[in-house]
């Protein structure tokens, strides 16, 4: 039976299963071949693929007349986790702001933890912390637990930490350079994630302090950058995977936020700050991965508002739908780099 998997590849990772140690069980008792694959993540864009192809490597063994593929997961993470117990930090950044970075990031962490990863997500937007509110918590404080760490606050089926928490409603941060160096390290390294398949951190936009300090404090999986498909927003994208290839961060793939708008009374599509402008910014930078196109939808800044980010309040939505897919698509991607070390193409769902 392990010969025949052993022709099944990963569609990402382009190596065999067995080579991969993916294959966690393979019997075959009275014609049926029992088969656990533990994939690299729950979140897997190609579960259906892998599920087909192992379906018809086993069913080409003498003797097998039917086959039972069970799923597994368990994430990896990079040679030395970038903190202990965290295997992936992946920050979400853009150039402009209001393109709905925190929105972005929000979905993805609930889309992640949904597929029962187990997920952080740190608002590292200093300026303008809106992940609290967001994810429902605008009042709740951070506390400290025994060890003086930062509890981080549960919600949603993830950990957050946000400055949100940390400062009263409504007051601005004015603070230095080397003050945001220090929260941001506490954010990171004096709370108390515990164990995490992945740690967002959702940046604030530019190309500033926060930015050099996360790429400076820990060593980053990758980036995803939220754009909008107008000129303006491009231009300032582009400065932000510049700045990441300076860091030597990865760049994941972009998000193209608002991309369209469907009117829901007559079910036209209005490109209502142009389209595929994100897919110009991917081909300048040899080309980058879409990891997928968001609809501007009411119900997306209704829900946050709510605190109940779309892929949970919505998660039929086609907004939500596209959200989604991109969390599947990101764990895709991560896999890929923590594997390989590097980013081979991906074929996108
Ligand atoms: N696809 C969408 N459809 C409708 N509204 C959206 C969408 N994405 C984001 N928004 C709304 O746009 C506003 C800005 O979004 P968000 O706060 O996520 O942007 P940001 O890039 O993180 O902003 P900042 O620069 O303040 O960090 C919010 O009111 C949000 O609810």
């Amino acid at each position: 039976m392990l010969a025949a998997l052993s022709t099944v590849n990963d569609p990402e990772l382009h190596r065999d299963l067995v080579s991969l140690g993916m294959i966690e069980r393979a019997e075959v008792s009275g014609g049926v071949a029992d088969i656990k694959v533990n994939l690299t993540t729950p979140a897997c864009p190609l579960k259906a693929t892998i599920q087909a192809d192992v379906t018809r490597a086993a069913l080409g063994v003498t003797g097998v007349e039917s086959v039972q593929v069970e799923f597994g997961a368990q994430v990896r993470t990079q040679a030395t986790p970038p903190l202990p117990g965290v295997k992936n930090i992946i920050v979400v950044g853009s150039g402009k702001g209001g393109v709905g970075k925190s929105s972005v990031a929000s979905n993805l962490a609930c889309a992640l933890a949904g597929t029962g990863a187990r997920v952080g997500l740190l608002d590292a937007d200093v300026y303008g912390p809106s992940i609290a509110h967001m994810m429902g918590q605008g009042t709740a404080r951070i506390t400290a637990n025994a060890e003086k760490k930062m509890q981080p606050i549960e919600a949603h089926g993830l950990r957050f930490l946000s400055m949100g928490n940390l400062m009263p409603a409504g007051q601005a941060l004015v603070w230095r350079g080397p003050m945001l160096h220090s929260a941001i390290g506490q954010f990171l390294k004096d709370a108390a994630w515990g164990e995490l398949d992945y740690l967002i951190v959702d940046l604030p936009p530019g190309t500033g302090d926060v930015q050099l300090s996360l790429t400076q404090s820990v060593q980053l999986t990758g980036a995803v950058i939220v754009t909008t498909p107008q000129d303006v927003a491009l231009l300032d994208a582009s400065r932000a995977i510049d700045m990441f290839r300076k860091a030597s961060v990865p760049v994941l793939g972009i998000v193209e936020n608002m991309s369209y708008f469907v009117a829901p009374d007559t079910g036209l599509t209005y490109d209502i700050f142009g389209r595929g402008g994100a897919q110009k910014l991917a081909q300048s930078f040899g080309g980058l991965p879409i990891l997928g196109e968001i609809p501007l939808d009411t119900e997306v800044r209704q829900d946050a508002d709510a605190g109940r980010p779309s892929v949970l309040a919505h998660p039929d939505s086609p907004a939500s739908r596209a959200l989604t897919q991109v969390a599947l698509n990101l764990a895709g991607r991560v896999s890929v780099q923590t594997f390989t070390g590097s980013l081979e193409p991906l074929p996108m769902a």
